[in-house]
């Protein structure tokens, strides 16, 4: 173990074990978790090559192997619960899974849009077939020509009255299905989503299960085109697909019915509130939030922060000894808000998660007055938690000098594999813009005198016009550090709602008004969101039963969250003269103590997020903070090692050599 990374540890002045459990749920839940990881890391069937030496084929063939190992026998063995994607063992498993994986969307997007869209004797049907792997499924909705605009997916079902099936067509190049995950190669059977006619009417996107492949030769069905799309920028180990399909029938059941039906004469029957069809995704937003972008964002911190202390470069007095580059203030801005960010949205997640349960139990009783305020920051939270991800682990690759820069890090792969999160699942600057309609729609109400409750209850408030702080230490207040984002979120939604109204009592209509406004808009819906995340962190912390100590430090963190926005995009905090340049200067003074403070305890911080080596794939990050050794260990071992001369050095540079 390196000295100085032992120096750093000594340095922890809380218990990283405490910590650990907290961020677990709890003693029992990290002894779960550990065991979980320790089942599925010491297996030598669940083991992974080394990042960064598969081509996109063996990427994909190992992910199969491991995944249908893991499904069908090591889950099962072990009675872990894997298909409800908030319990406990699933949130585990897919942390200790390390990467991207196949069967993912079967298991976090197939299996769970039977429940939400089936009947109970659909769902009966079909969700063992799938849980059990006896079918493979993909959720096939993207289309060449679309991805965000559902209402006009060209893909069509239509209802044959005489053989009671549907006939689906992917009429045209553009309707082809484009992107599903599991499909190009793997899946049997896809839930379409398509445009359902019957007698010669549309009724808008459905559910529809086809069969795709034979089940036993693993051919593509009769009138069934399917394949991979391609090389793509990251998460090879899925392969992505196309779709085409040419007059496949169904049987009739295979619609699913949940919330709307086709009776035998072809007559269609909405039996249900149909915003429930797109209610479906904000699981999968969620999901996507936790396991996918905080989780990497945690890994890319403790690369770097471990890393930073290992590392030595220049010195602070002229001649004297180097020192860890995390002594630089700079280094530390850069380390240490992006940790601060980790445990904000860990913490702010936990509680949209809690909320989301709730909400369900809701819709179970049929009340969906919580549907528009939980799609507002299902969507929001996605949004902001993939974009201020990516920028991070950019930030914290940056900060890791020329080593960042090699897949070695493990950073790289990470930046790679998360930053496609920014689109999928709802690109961010529509899923903002759905954030905004929610919000004009909430000040509409206000002015009408209508009250508000939840997360946008603060909009309806009144709020003092300037912030009162006179001292650096005010700044790391939370209710003070939350008054400046209300006030920014508050005001950008009032000057882009009254904008709105000018334009339409100008004449123009509403959409044009809406486009011409897009970008305040984005920028309201980010203010609320990160509101959201600094008033949702904070009070989660208020409410933890910790030790002082944790406590104190995680009050830090969620200052530092709000404090770094203010400092780095003072914009519109100054706008309106809430605060003025004095107190802009001293809540910069006010961010460099905290960093100092908060300094000693960056490897604590993100050995809490206790990832095993296995798990960060890093040779800069791993607990024992060997760096050199590792790097030199993982040069060694490169293909273009095996031997001394390459075989191409013989064909094309010796001839050359030897001219003279
Ligand atoms: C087992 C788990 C393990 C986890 C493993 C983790 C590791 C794995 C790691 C890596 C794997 C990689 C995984 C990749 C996965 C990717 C999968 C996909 O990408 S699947 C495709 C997603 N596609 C979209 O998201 C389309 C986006 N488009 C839309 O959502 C909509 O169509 C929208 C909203 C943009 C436009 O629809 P409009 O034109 O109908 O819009 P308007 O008129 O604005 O909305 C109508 C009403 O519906 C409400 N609404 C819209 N969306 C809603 C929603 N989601 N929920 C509730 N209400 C909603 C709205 O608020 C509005 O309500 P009012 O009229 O204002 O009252
Ligand atoms: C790795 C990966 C996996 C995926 N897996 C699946 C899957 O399993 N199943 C599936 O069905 N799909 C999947 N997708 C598709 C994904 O859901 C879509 O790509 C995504 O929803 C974005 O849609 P789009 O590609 O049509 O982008 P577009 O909507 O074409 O976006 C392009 C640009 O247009 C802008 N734009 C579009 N509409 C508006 C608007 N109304 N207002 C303002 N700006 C707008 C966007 O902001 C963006 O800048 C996957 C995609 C990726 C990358």
């Amino acid at each position: 173990e390196s000295q100085l990374i032992i120096k750093e540890r000594q340095q922890t002045t809380f218990q990283v074990e405490e910590l650990i459990n907290l961020l677990d749920g709890g003693k029992e839940k990290t002894a779960l978790r550990r065991s979980i990881e320790q089942t599925i890391l010491s297996d030598p069937l669940m083991k992974t090559d080394k990042i960064g030496y598969l081509t996109r084929e063996q990427k994909y063939v190992q992910s199969v192997r491991r995944m249908m190992y893991f499904f069908t026998d090591l889950a099962k063995r072990n009675k872990w619960n894997i298909e409800d994607p908030h319990c406990p063992e699933m949130l585990f498993l897919s942390r200790s899974l390390s990467s991207v994986v196949a069967f993912m969307i079967h298991m976090g997007a197939f299996v769970p849009s039977i429940s939400s869209f089936g009947t109970l004797e659909q769902v009966s049907k079909w969700q063992p077939l799938a849980k059990e792997c006896l079918i493979i499924g993909c959720y096939a909705q993207t289309e060449l020509g679309h991805g965000t605009n559902l209402r006009r997916l060209e893909t069509t079902s239509t209802f044959d009255r005489n053989t009671q099936e549907f006939i689906v067509n992917t009429p045209n190049l553009s309707s082809m299905k484009w992107w599903p995950g599991d499909m190009g190669k793997s899946a049997n059977h896809a839930m379409v989503m398509a445009q359902l006619i019957t007698n010669g009417e549309n009724h808008g996107m459905q559910a529809f299960i086809v069969p795709i492949r034979d089940m036993t030769t693993h051919k593509p069905l009769p009138g069934v085109e399917v394949g991979n799309i391609g090389s793509i920028m990251s998460l090879e180990d899925t392969d992505n697909g196309y779709l085409r399909l040419n007059n496949v029938r169904i049987p009739k059941e295979n619609m699913l019915a949940k919330y709307a039906n086709v009776d035998r004469s072809g007559r269609f029957q909405q039996t249900g509130n149909n915003r429930l069809m797109y209610a479906s995704m904000m699981n999968l937003r969620i999901v996507l939030t936790r396991e996918q972008m905080i989780h990497a964002l945690q890994k890319a911190c403790t690369i770097a922060a471990r890393y930073s202390c290992v590392r030595k470069q220049g010195s602070l007095t002229p001649n004297g000894p180097e020192i860890p580059i995390m002594d630089y203030v700079t280094q530390q801005n850069k380390v240490i808000p992006r940790i601060a960010l980790a445990y904000a949205l860990d913490f702010t997640i936990m509680e949209v998660r809690h909320r989301y349960v709730q909400f369900l139990a809701d819709v179970t009783r049929g009340d969906l007055s919580n549907m528009a305020e939980m799609h507002a920051i299902s969507s929001g939270i996605k949004a902001n938690a993939s974009e201020r991800t990516v920028a991070g682990v950019e930030t914290l690759r940056r900060a890791c000098g020329g080593h960042g820069y090699s897949m070695a890090s493990g950073l790289p792969y990470l930046l790679l594999s998360v930053t496609g999160s920014c689109t999928y699942e709802g690109e961010n600057t529509v899923l903002y813009l759905q954030v905004a309609r929610y919000l004009i729609k909430t000040a509409a109400n206000i002015s009408m005198g209508k009250s508000v409750d939840g997360s946008s209850a603060y909009l309806a408030e009144n709020t003092e016009a300037r912030c009162s702080a006179t001292s650096q230490e005010e700044f790391y207040d939370h209710s003070l550090l939350d008054a400046c984002f209300k006030h920014r979120s508050k005001q950008l939604l009032q000057s882009v709602a009254m904008d709105l109204q000018g334009l339409l009592a100008e004449g123009k209509q509403q959409m044009e008004a809406w486009n011409l406004l897009s970008i305040q808009l984005v920028n309201s819906a980010k203010a609320h969101i990160e509101r959201y995340i600094v008033a949702t962190s904070a009070s989660f912390v208020r409410k933890l039963n910790c030790s002082l100590k944790v406590k104190k430090l995680l009050n830090q963190l969620c200052s530092l969250v709000a404090l770094h926005q203010i400092t780095n995009f003072p914009g519109d905090f100054l706008k309106d003269g809430y605060l003025d340049s004095h107190q802009l200067d001293l809540a910069r003074k006010a961010e460099v103590k905290l960093l100092q403070s908060l300094r000693h305890n960056v490897v604590g911080l993100v050995d809490a997020f206790d990832f095993r080596d296995e798990i960060l794939g890093s040779c800069i990050g791993a607990y024992d903070g060997n760096a050199y050794e590792r790097l030199y260990d993982y040069a060694k071992n490169d293909v273009m090692n095996k031997n001394d001369v390459h075989e191409e050095s013989y064909q094309y540079l010796r001839p050359h050599l030897h001219r003279g």
